[in-house]
């Protein structure tokens, strides 16, 4: 018997081998145990089993179901869960899976309808177009000059990256000085790119290829600009790709994992999103893939908020109107009109949106107000972001809670596990307790086996004996197969035992880490809020104290504005003045330069002349001189001239005397006291002075002699005549005498002050005047400032 144990044992080993080899472990135990945990953590349910095959309800992406095939193909939880947890879960449909008895199902083999597979395709696109609406937000966010529609197809991205500039910008932006941009040429294009991607390189984030970004998909461009965009903005779109770092981390992660799980599947299969494993060789039990760092991997997966995200968003698939009341256009937060503000604000909004549109809110405005607005944040923006912090934290206490309910039901259910095994343990310990009962031996056939020891046939012939024989060898070899299959049972209890014992622990485990995180998560948001307040405060004030200093700023600065708009008026109406003054002050320059060059041109004609004429002066002033008073001498040295006075104002009706005046000094008086002859006198005289001859015309005789006093001749000119015959009026004028009626003396002294003053040059004169009066034949100076009157005994002459 023990022989026959040790058989059996042995061939269910092999028989266990030859599932593993085949890949599939998924008999109606294990296939319930496997859905019940996978569906405490992700939108998969068992619908129906049976021994050929099961039907499992999937809400996924065709992304998704690929993977969930290759989980079936070789039971790895891990891998399943690691793409859950970086895709979109968004619709529901059902998968109807037909295992094949014979070999290893094939993903392309699966019976999936036609409307699923068209479903799928829907949900695929959903999720690609949602990655590149929030990829061209955050583009446009990050370049605002970009303008990109939101509804930008790939063929638009690829216009608008592919000269590389934008790429360059964009990584400027994010990490400044990573690449210098080149121009916009046909080569600078290229190496633009070439930039870009060795900067992605260096920083050992995955990068596309050169020709991605000229034809074909631009699957890999868009997972390489979201991994950037998770790399330098964590907190934004998060749900949508990790973040590069552990982008890198996970595909590690992967890679690992494949090994842990042997050689069935190859982690480059996958690495770029792949889903077409191999089963290249026998793969390790199902036991043995939960162990070591898998097993933590799944867990680390389980606690990432990513899958409560995307459990939340399966679960609040209707709230997706409320999806759109946070999505930015252009993603411009300080731009919000009220109304869209008041709408966000709105509870109804805050409780249906999103937690992600939530988050990629809060850092929106963070992100606007470090690059735009030097940490302010306005205050309607400020009361927005409170909300939403409030909002997100009431979120993060109902996770809090809902983990504590799961960890509620998953105990329950392992108790009610644990006693189930302990009904099929005490059932294995009874079996061994009875050696002739098996457990699961029918009681008919027991009633047989003993009959066949014990009963009355024995005895009934050969044939009978024989029938008796083959009967109990029969009967033998059921017990054997009996007994293996208990075995069998028995080990896979515990193999389910110790599998649910690693989950529930894992599960307890990835529990606390969660409650951990939302709780550092809460006191993180919290403290950011703190932050945040504090910040909006210190910038409420500043804006104040700004606002008040600009407005007397502007004040100030309106004032002086006037003030220099005046003056500057005033310096331009001045200026355009002094413009024309100069103007016309070069003209007048020129004008005189013109006029003192013809002057001087003159003046230099007249000096020639002057110089040839002062050549001569001298001698032609002697030879006048000579001539001049030779005229005089000949004129004569002693000359008479007689001055008729003409009748005084009171004499108008008396008869004049003169007779007769000729023109050579000749003078007829008629004396009427005389007859005859004697009645008429002739006198002669150098010249005769009628009662009309005015001062100048007696004058004229007289300069002459002025002239040649100053050459040197001496001269004396006197008037002599009876009282009241005119003698003073002829030297010196009447009282008060005008220019014109001035006498001989004032114009003989203007001539001999004038002429000497010509002379001056040539000669210095020295003029003496004396004034004497001569009266009864007394002289007496006229002249004498000490009152004495000097008188001279005789002198009846004026002498020059
Ligand atoms: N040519 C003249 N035209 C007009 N009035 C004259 C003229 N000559 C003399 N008289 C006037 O005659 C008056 C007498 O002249 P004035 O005094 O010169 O004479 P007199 O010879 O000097 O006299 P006396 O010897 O007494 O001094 C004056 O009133 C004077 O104005």
């Amino acid at each position: 018997m023990k022989k026959r144990n040790t058989k059996a044992k042995k061939a269910a080993k092999t028989k266990s081998r030859k599932r593993h080899c085949l890949g599939l472990h998924f008999d109606d135990e294990r296939f319930r145990a496997l859905s019940l945990s996978l569906s405490l953590y992700l939108p998969v349910s068992l619908s129906s089993v049976s021994s050929h095959g099961f039907q499992v309800n999937v809400r996924a992406s065709q992304v998704f179901v690929e993977r969930f095939l290759c989980l079936l193909k070789c039971r790895y939880v891990n891998l399943l869960l690691y793409y859950v947890s970086h895709k979109y879960i968004i619709t529901n449909f059902t998968m109807d899976y037909q295992a094949k008895e014979d070999g290893i199902p094939n993903s392309s083999s699966v019976p999936i309808s036609s409307d699923v597979f068209e479903h799928t395709r829907n949900s695929n696109g959903e999720a690609q177009v949602k990655q590149q609406v929030d990829l061209v937000v955050w583009l446009n966010s990050i370049l605002p000059n970009l303008c990109l529609p939101t509804n930008a197809t790939e063929e638009d991205l690829r216009t608008c990256l592919s000269n590389g500039t934008v790429l360059c910008r964009l990584l400027n932006r994010l990490r400044p000085g990573s690449v210098i941009e080149c121009g916009g040429t046909e080569h600078s294009r290229s190496e633009n790119i070439r930039r870009f991607l060795e900067a992605m390189d260096e920083m050992k984030l995955p990068r596309f290829q050169m020709s991605d970004l000229e034809k074909g998909s631009m699957k890999f461009v868009l997972e390489c600009l979201l991994t950037l965009r998770a790399q330098y903005m964590p907190h934004s779109g998060r749900h949508n790709l990790p973040k590069p770092s552990s982008l890198n981390k996970c595909r590690s992660d992967v890679s690992t994992t494949w090994q842990l799980l042997g050689p069935c599947f190859r982690g480059s299969d996958c690495s770029r999103g792949g889903v077409s494993p191999q089963v290249d060789s026998p793969t390790l039990s199902g036991e043995d893939s939960w162990k070591g760092a898998s097993r933590s991997k799944f867990h680390r997966c389980m606690s990432s908020p990513v899958i409560a995200e995307a459990s939340a968003a399966l679960k609040h698939h209707a709230r997706h109107e409320f999806h759109e009341v946070f999505q930015l256009k252009q993603g411009c937060y300080a731009d919000l009109p009220d109304e869209k503000i008041s709408e966000m604000m709105k509870s109804n909004s805050l409780d249906n949106a999103p937690t992600q549109s939530l988050l990629n809110l809060v850092n929106g405005i963070l992100y606007e107000s470090v690059e735009s607005n030097n940490w302010k944040i306005p205050p309607r923006m400020a009361g927005l972001l409170r909300k939403v912090m409030q909002a997100i934290e009431r979120r993060i206490s109902a996770q809090a809670e809902h983990l504590r309910n799961q960890n509620n039901l998953f105990k329950s259910r392992e108790k009610k596990y644990q006693s189930r095994i302990k009904v099929l343990e005490a059932l294995a310990i009874g079996s061994s307790e009875e050696p002739n009962r098996h457990p699961l031996l029918p009681d008919v056939l027991m009633h047989s086996l003993h009959q066949g020891f014990h009963g009355e046939g024995w005895c009934h012939g050969d044939r009978k004996i024989k029938m008796e024989e083959e009967k109990k060898k029969h009967e033998e070899q059921d017990v054997i197969r009996l007994v293996k299959e208990n075995d069998q049972i028995n080990h896979e209890k515990l193999a389910l035992k110790q599998e649910l014992e690693l989950a529930r622990k894992a599960y307890e485990d990835c529990c606390v880490k969660m409650e951990t995180e939302a709780k550092g998560a809460e006191q993180e948001l919290e403290v950011r809020l703190k932050d945040v307040m504090h910040l909006l405060t210190e910038s409420r004030k500043r804006v104040n104290e700004l606002e008040a200093y600009s407005e007397s700023k502007n004040l100030h600065w309106n004032k002086k504005e006037h003030i220099y708009q005046r003056f500057t008026e005033f310096q331009l109406g001045a200026l355009q003045e002094l413009r024309l003054a100069s103007q016309s002050i070069k003209q007048d320059i020129l004008e005189t330069q013109k006029s003192y060059l013809d002057e001087f041109h003159r003046l230099e004609k007249s000096y020639k002349t002057l110089v040839d004429a002062s050549e001569n002066y001298y001698a032609v002033v002697a030879e006048n001189r000579k001539l001049h008073n030779e005229v005089q001498e000949l004129k004569g040295n002693i000359r008479v001239y007689c001055r008729i006075r003409p009748f005084l104002p009171g004499q108008m009706g008396k008869e004049s005397t003169i007779e007769h005046i000729g023109e050579n000094g000749e003078l007829n008086v008629l004396n009427s006291s005389k007859q005859g002859k004697d009645g008429h006198q002739s006198f002669k005289f150098n010249k005769v002075y009628g009662p009309d001859t005015t001062q100048a015309e007696v004058y004229s005789d007289i300069q002459p002699l002025i002239r040649s006093v100053l050459d040197g001749y001496n001269a004396c000119i006197f008037a002599y005549g009876q009282t009241g015959s005119g003698k003073t009026y002829t030297m010196t004028g009447p009282d008060g005498a005008s220019e014109e009626e001035w006498g001989v003396n004032y114009r003989a002294l203007n001539d001999l002050f004038h002429i000497s003053q010509n002379r001056r040059k040539i000669f210095a004169y020295e003029i003496e005047l004396q004034m004497v009066e001569i009266y009864n034949e007394q002289v007496r100076d006229l002249l004498s400032s000490d009152g004495s009157q000097k008188k001279y005994p005789s002198l009846c002459s004026y002498v020059f």
